[in-house]
């Protein structure tokens, strides 16, 4: 009998369903070009490279068919499903269809906006890595740069940004624990702005590992410029 170590498959769920009404882009955010690659392309390649095996692409109902070319030739596997009104929805919609993709249920799942197209594939493998290790949630984050204040309605006053840190994505979980998180959100009408919440608020510890601020989410026109320049060609 053989005793090699067979690792748990990785899927990346790919949240492009966003209007991206900051971007204000005359496409969908995620299939913007910058440097000739699509933002979409440019986190599926990046996953690939971390050690994503497939994924799933959750993408706006209205321009579902506009990703198909898009979606030609990716480096590696993909469905395509359609997402929903908020992003907790079009993550939920690509849980759904999970059944339909891999069958293993100690799967990793990683969860990603298809919008920080530039994460680094090291910050990719070291989300996967801490979940193969045992967390049950794993997620990049970044020192919090500027001075931050608290506001009320009594004035504001400022935070200890020795303790605060931004979250990036992927978000890296145990398939079983993230399904059952998204599932009790839904029951619950709980909502959350990343999916780390979801199962914190399911009683889960979530793991933190060093992110990078390559990961940063393309959301208003100042951060296409930036996306050009690290993608070092014309827009
Ligand atoms: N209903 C939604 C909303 C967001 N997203 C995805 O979640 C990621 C993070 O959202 P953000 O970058 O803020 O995108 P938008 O919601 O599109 O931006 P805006 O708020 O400017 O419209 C993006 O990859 C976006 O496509 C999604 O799949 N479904
Ligand atoms: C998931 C996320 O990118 C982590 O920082 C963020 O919460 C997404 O927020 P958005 O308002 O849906 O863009």
């Amino acid at each position: 009998m053989s005793t090699d170590f067979i690792a748990e498959p990785v899927v990346a769920i790919v949240v492009a369903a966003g209007s991206g009404s900051r971007l204000g882009a005359a496409v969908p955010k995620a299939l913007v070009p910058v440097a000739g690659v699509t933002l979409l392309r440019r986190s599926l390649t990046q996953l690939a490279a971390g050690g994503v095996q497939q994924a799933v692409v959750v993408v706006p109902a209205e321009t579902a068919e506009l990703f198909d070319a898009d979606l030609l030739d990716a480096p590696l596997p993909v469905q395509r499903v359609v997402g929903g009104a908020q992003r907790q929805d079009s993550v939920a919609a690509g849980l759904a269809v999970l059944p339909d993709v891999i069958a293993d249920a100690e799967a990793l799942v990683l969860i990603h906006d298809a919008a920080r197209a530039f994460v680094p594939s090291d910050v990719v493998a070291r989300v996967i890595d801490a979940v193969r290790s045992g967390a049950d949630a794993a997620i990049p984050v970044v020192p919090v740069a500027d001075t931050i204040r608290e506001v009320d309605e009594a004035g504001s006053h400022v935070i200890d940004r020795t303790r605060l840190r931004g979250v990036q994505t992927p978000q890296g979980f145990r398939r079983s624990i993230i399904e059952a998180a998204h599932a009790v959100l839904s029951d619950t009408g709980t909502p959350v702005t990343d999916d780390a919440a979801a199962v914190e608020y399911t009683g889960h510890e979530v793991t933190l590992v060093a992110g990078d601020r390559l990961a940063f989410k393309v959301t208003e026109p100042l951060d296409v410029a930036l996306a050009v320049a690290v993608a070092g060609g014309a827009a």
